[in-house]
């Protein structure tokens, strides 16, 4: 069997996504995503350039080969670009492994481990107030668990926040928005925040938080022990996790379950924390981790340590994305959660698929592949279209975390 062409397809309904579709003589052919938020047409290069020449003439069965061949191949290892790029390759060749064997992918990752996957949704206001309404509408909505951003008085934009129920999608302009920050008034208001939830709504639905990087890890450990009366099922990206050992001192100091790891891409990134204990749950994705070969690798090491799943599943992640993490998290053993951010319908439209919500968990559908698919008419509609993530300055202007 062989590869006879692979070609990367960059759509724009409503935010930019990068997909390649691999082709092979026996007529299957198989899609993974790439998308990289704000650095797109990076990952797009790197496939066009780099990786789809290497790849027309292999042997599409041989994913485990050419994950290492795309991997120890680059020589310079590692990083968001890299690895979203095999991630594209990777997935499109466990598509048609699945499609081949007529199976649905969970099944050929060893079949089913729960019926359906529990997801969180993304409840946001530009205070207190509008964000408990926002909880109300998702528990309206059924969703079993909850995360909950809000707006902080006196800070000029806030990660999380925004237009209405839905978050909408960060990357929102042709050069970095400006955004603001002061962990001082974000540690006095948001504690405040989840006591408001929890007196409305009692403890029977799961509460999330992300922290997004924003804090010292003393902060964090702050910010954990506060809201330890509220019980959350995480508290995500308390601090900057470049320093792995820094989640040594928020750990010492607040049993809130932490969260980390979207902005991984390999195991190396998150080895120390799982092994040392340090974190809950691991964020990683499919896409960002160099696809399901790797990040199932990441989940067998995270198991040894009683550490969960919790795919990260923002808008900027492609349905292709969400279509296969719902196969692995079908699939995973110590699955924890699944982020779920609504696509629009343009971008629906762009990728159909089989996957469904129904009563707070989403189910993959049983077709064979991961069950996405793209509509390459619908995707040529909407042409690239810059956008990039904004930054963050605290008052005084020094660049933050955003
Ligand atoms: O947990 C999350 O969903 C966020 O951290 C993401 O929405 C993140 O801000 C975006 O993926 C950035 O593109
Ligand atoms: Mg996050």
């Amino acid at each position: 069997m062989k590869i006879t062409a692979a070609k990367v397809i960059v759509t724009c309904p409503g935010r930019n996504f990068v997909t390649l579709k691999i082709e092979t003589d026996q007529g299957v052919y198989g899609i993974g995503d790439g998308t990289l938020n704000g650095r797109e047409l990076s990952v797009v290069a790197y496939l066009q350039e780099h990786v789809v020449p290497c790849l027309i003439g292999m042997d599409p069965r041989r994913i485990e080969d050419i994950w290492q061949y795309l991997y120890r191949g680059a020589y310079w290892r590692r990083g968001p670009v890299t690895m979203r790029a095999i991630a594209a390759v990777d997935v499109a060749l466990w598509d048609i492994k699945a499609k081949m064997a007529n199976m649905p992918l969970y099944d050929l990752l060893g079949g089913k481990s729960r019926e359906g996957v529990m997801v969180y949704g993304h409840a946001n206001g530009t205070d207190i107030a509008e964000t408990v309404d926002a909880v109300g509408h998702y528990i309206d909505m059924g969703y079993k668990a909850i995360r909950a951003q809000t707006g902080i008085p006196g800070v000029e934009g806030v990660y999380g926040v925004g237009r209405g129920k839905l978050y909408y999608e960060p990357a929102d302009a042709a050069l970095p928005s400006l955004m603001g920050w002061d962990t001082r008034k974000a540690l006095n208001y948001i504690p405040k925040l989840f006591e408001k939830i929890r007196d409305t709504y009692g403890f029977d639905r799961h509460l999330l938080h992300d922290g997004h990087h924003r804090y010292t890890p003393l902060e964090a450990a702050n910010l954990g022990r506060l809201l330890e009366p509220y019980q959350l099922f995480w508290l995500e990206d308390c601090t900057p996790a470049e320093n792995q050992e820094a989640f040594k001192l928020v750990r010492q100091h607040t049993t809130t379950p932490l969260a980390v790891g979207e902005i991984f891409n390999t195991i190396w990134d998150v080895k120390d924390l799982i092994q040392n204990q340090l974190i809950d749950y691991i964020r990683m994705t499919i896409v960002g981790s160099g696809g399901v070969t790797h990040l199932r690798r990441v989940a067998d090491l995270a198991s040894l340590y009683q550490v969960r799943t919790g795919c990260h599943g923002a808008t900027d992640l492609s349905p292709v994305t969400m279509g296969t993490a719902l196969h692995f998290d079908t699939w995973v053993p110590n699955f924890g959660i699944q982020e779920y951010m609504r696509h629009t319908p343009e971008t629906d439209a762009v990728f159909p698929h089989t996957y469904f919500f129904e009563d707070g968990l989403l189910y993959p559908g049983d077709s064979v592949g991961h069950g996405v698919d793209i509509d390459e008419a619908e995707a040529a509609k909407y042409p690239y279209k810059p956008a990039y993530l904004p930054v963050a300055r605290l008052e005084d202007g020094t660049m933050w975390n955003w």
